[in-house]
């Protein structure tokens, strides 16, 4: 039966849906009394560790080991790459005393670890037989934000920072790594049913001492972009600065390349915006805490034991590995699936007295409000089907939604016309000259996220085409957009 999806003060009044959803789906609290910085309720919690799950297995895969540093880093180790302190320099939380004494060296509290891990990195590397060197962690970090926070999006303390840092024998391989990293990003994005763009930075909005910078984006409900994740290759940049040698086959040295791959709670804000509608959230199976919540029907005066029955679904379903939960509470049937879809549990599962004595069972879908009804004996089956139609139907509604917000223009005209109409993403003829691009940004009030990834893609559809700026030769296309 078609379902009633709706999604208008998802798509009109984004902001205050969204606000509204991290509290009424118990994700975060915002009520904690240092701006910036939420407290992770319990469900909210349990969605983002689903998330890291999958990281931590794709970091296995690929031979990253887990670390853990220090959160506080003294300024003299803050202090060694010029570009990445001029970067950082403002955004950072310093630590200048401890108890009554101030401290004669200051502490900062780390924006992101390259100034914890690097001196270390060079005592740890020495030869060519330790690398490729891959490290990583997911630990809290902090920036002094200055623009709107808001939670997972722009916080203060970025409590869920992933950050893995590697180090190679060449840029080569330091390229490898890169690709390696878009791979991994590709499989997660495929987990979380999210479409995304890959651009390259333009130059003047790269990572504070990185040689270049790649930006994976998704597209939010109000048509702005949202940044989820960043691969950077520092060439030998911090190795140069923090004196990370290793000795080679033939016994010279040489500085490592290296490279960092970073990603936050954004994850978690983007799969609420992308998947969400005006019940709440829809969570894809892969990450739902309770994929199946079973709801029994009783009815006075019939002699079906739907509590019976509904646990013993329940314990079927559980051995088979699916998370589920029976919600006996004593309240109306309507309030549950109120509370689960706001919590945007995938599957319901409906079952009365008529369904026990049929040995049946209704399954109702989160992310098309639809319903069916299946035999007992198939449920497990259907379950799975259903989870596996659930990806499918987010992943492939998403993707219109992303392709419908990408606009190919010649002008700023009709760039202007885009942003107004529907904000998204513009992709417009670009000569490569920084002083265009930036003037691009100041006519569009939009950022560039730069240029499509790889190389070939930044050229398709250029040929003949001129920069609106300044009439040469298009080199590359140049994407803008409204971001978070
Ligand atoms: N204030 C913030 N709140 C939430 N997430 C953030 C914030 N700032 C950055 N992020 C996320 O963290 C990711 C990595 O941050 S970054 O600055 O781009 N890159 C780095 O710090 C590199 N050292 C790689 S770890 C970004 O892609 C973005 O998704
Ligand atoms: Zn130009």
């Amino acid at each position: 039966m078609a379902g009633k999806v709706k999604r208008e003060k998802w798509s009109e009044n984004f902001s205050e849906w969204y606000n509204e959803l991290i509290e009424t789906a118990g994700i975060q609290d915002k009520r904690y009394p240092v701006k910036g910085m939420n407290i992770w309720l319990p469900y909210g919690l349990k969605i983002m560790r689903n998330i890291e799950r999958f990281i931590h297995s794709e970091m296995e895969r690929t031979g990253h080991d887990e670390v853990l540093f220090p959160a506080l880093i003294p300024e003299t180790e803050f202090q060694k790459e010029a570009e990445h302190i001029a970067g950082f320099e403002g955004e950072v939380f310093w630590v200048t005393h401890a108890g009554h004494d101030p401290l004669d060296i200051r502490l900062i509290l780390r924006p992101t670890s390259e100034t914890a891990m690097y001196s270390m990195f060079s005592l740890w590397i020495r030869s060519h037989a330790d690398l490729p060197f891959k490290v990583y962690q997911i630990v809290n970090t902090y920036r002094y934000e200055t623009k709107h926070t808001r939670p997972l999006i722009r916080v203060r303390e970025i409590s869920r920072f992933f950050e893995a840092h590697t180090a190679h024998d060449s840029y080569e391989d330091a390229e490898r790594q890169i690709k390696e990293d878009l791979e991994i990003f590709d499989n997660l994005a495929k987990f979380l049913a999210i479409p995304y763009i890959v651009s390259k930075r333009p130059e003047w909005d790269k990572f504070p001492g990185a040689y270049y910078s790649l930006g994976a984006e998704v597209m939010m409900p109000d048509g702005r972009t949202l940044q989820i994740g960043t691969m950077h290759n520092y060439k030998q940049n911090f190795a140069k600065a923090y004196n990370i040698q290793y000795e080679t086959e033939e016994g010279e040295h040489e500085y490592v390349h290296q490279t960092t791959f970073g990603m936050s709670e954004r994850l978690l804000a983007a799969v609420m915006a992308i998947h969400g509608d005006d019940n709440g959230l829809v969570l894809p199976p892969t990450i739902a805490p309770i994929q199946v919540v079973i709801v029994p029907i009783p009815k006075k005066d019939a002699e079906a034991d739907v509590f019976a029955y509904a646990r013993e679904i329940a314990e079927e379903l559980r051995d088979a590995g699916i998370r589920v939960h029976v919600d006996e509470r004593d309240i109306r049937p309507g309030r549950k699936y109120y509370d689960w879809e706001m919590k945007g549990v995938p599957v319901r599962i409906e079952v009365g007295p008529r369904d026990v004595k049929g040995k049946k069972a209704v399954i109702a879908r989160r992310d098309t409000l639809t319903k069916e009804v299946v035999d007992r004996e198939e449920l497990v089956d259907a379950v799975r089907k259903t989870f596996d139609e659930i990806m499918e139907n987010l992943y492939q509604r998403a993707s219109e939604f992303l392709e419908s917000h990408i606009k190919r223009v010649d002008t700023i005209e009709e760039a202007k016309d885009v942003f107004e109409d529907r904000r998204g993403i513009v992709e417009i003829p670009w000569c490569g000259e920084e002083e265009c691009g930036l003037k691009m940004e100041e006519e569009l009030d939009a950022k560039m996220l730069g240029t499509p990834y790889p190389e070939e893609k930044a050229k398709e559809g250029i040929e003949g085409k001129k920069c609106p700026v300044c009439g040469r030769e298009a080199k590359f296309i140049a994407r803008f957009a409204r971001t978070y």
